[in-house]
């Protein structure tokens, strides 16, 4: 699983994202709009722990019968119980190396980093990839600090000692998404920008394009195949 993974739109979302709608219908829509990873990210959204688990089946399973790999924010409980093809955790969650010891070899394990040394320390206790953020002001947080800039990713990228993927999150939106991408990401890692749109599709159709685009592998709009 963990060589398929391609980080090139990660959705993050929880219920408390969707204005109201259904998280499944809206997590259909981006993955019809070419969003290549989930997160389910349940954060102060009023749903109790049974809710909680009950809404992250049923997008499990569609993340299963869609191909997407589905990743548990901060729990490793619900990583484990909801059978996750990975796990997030932040500077204040699970430390790492349990983090990992408790998720196994296999699942996927990313971590936040917002320094050179938060990732090498994320690197060397056993990280798969980095979330890097956040990259502009978001309200979608609002315990982040202040902006690091795209500049956070280069440097993090150029002073690495080996290299991990790296997704820049907070505030991206299409207009933002070269900026990162060209600073050296992997991917964008995007909330609002597809979960608080009318249109969740349409929002992951062009933010796939726009990544594409600034990696430099678009084949165009015309002939664009978000899958
Ligand atoms: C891809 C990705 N990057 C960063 C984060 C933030 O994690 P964290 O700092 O633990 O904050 P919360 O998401 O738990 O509020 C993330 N979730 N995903
Ligand atoms: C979940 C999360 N983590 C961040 C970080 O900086 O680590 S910013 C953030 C929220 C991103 O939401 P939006 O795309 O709506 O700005
Ligand atoms: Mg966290």
């Amino acid at each position: 699983m963990k060589g398929a993974i391609r980080y090139s739109l990660y959705l993050v979302m929880g219920s408390q994202d969707c204005r109201g709608r259904d998280p499944v219908r809206v997590l259909d829509q981006a993955i019809d709009g070419g969003i290549t990873l989930f997160q389910f990210r349940e954060k102060n959204s009023g749903l109790t722990l049974r809710e909680t688990v009950s809404l992250g089946e049923r997008l499990r399973s569609l993340c299963r019968e869609r191909n997407i790999p589905f990743i548990v924010n901060d729990r490793a409980d619900l990583a484990l119980l909801l059978d996750a093809d990975g796990l997030h955790v932040g500077q204040d969650d699970l430390p790492v190396r349990q983090a990992r010891r408790l998720i196994g070899p296999h699942r996927l394990l990313g971590v936040s980093a917002e320094t050179v040394e938060e990732a090498e320390q994320a690197l060397r206790e056993g990280a798969d990839y980095l979330g890097v953020g956040p990259i502009y002001a978001t309200a979608t947080k609002p315990d982040a600090g202040k902006p690091i800039g795209p500049g956070a990713i280069a440097e993090i990228r150029q002073r690495l000692s080996s290299p991990l993927p790296i997704v820049g999150i907070g505030g991206i939106d299409v207009a933002g998404v070269a900026e990162v991408i060209r600073a050296g990401a992997d991917g964008v890692a995007v909330v609002s920008a597809i979960a608080g749109k009318p249109d969740p599709r349409k929002a992951a159709v062009e933010l796939r394009q726009a990544v594409e685009r600034a990696a430099g592998a678009a084949p165009g709009p015309a002939g664009f195949d978000p899958r």
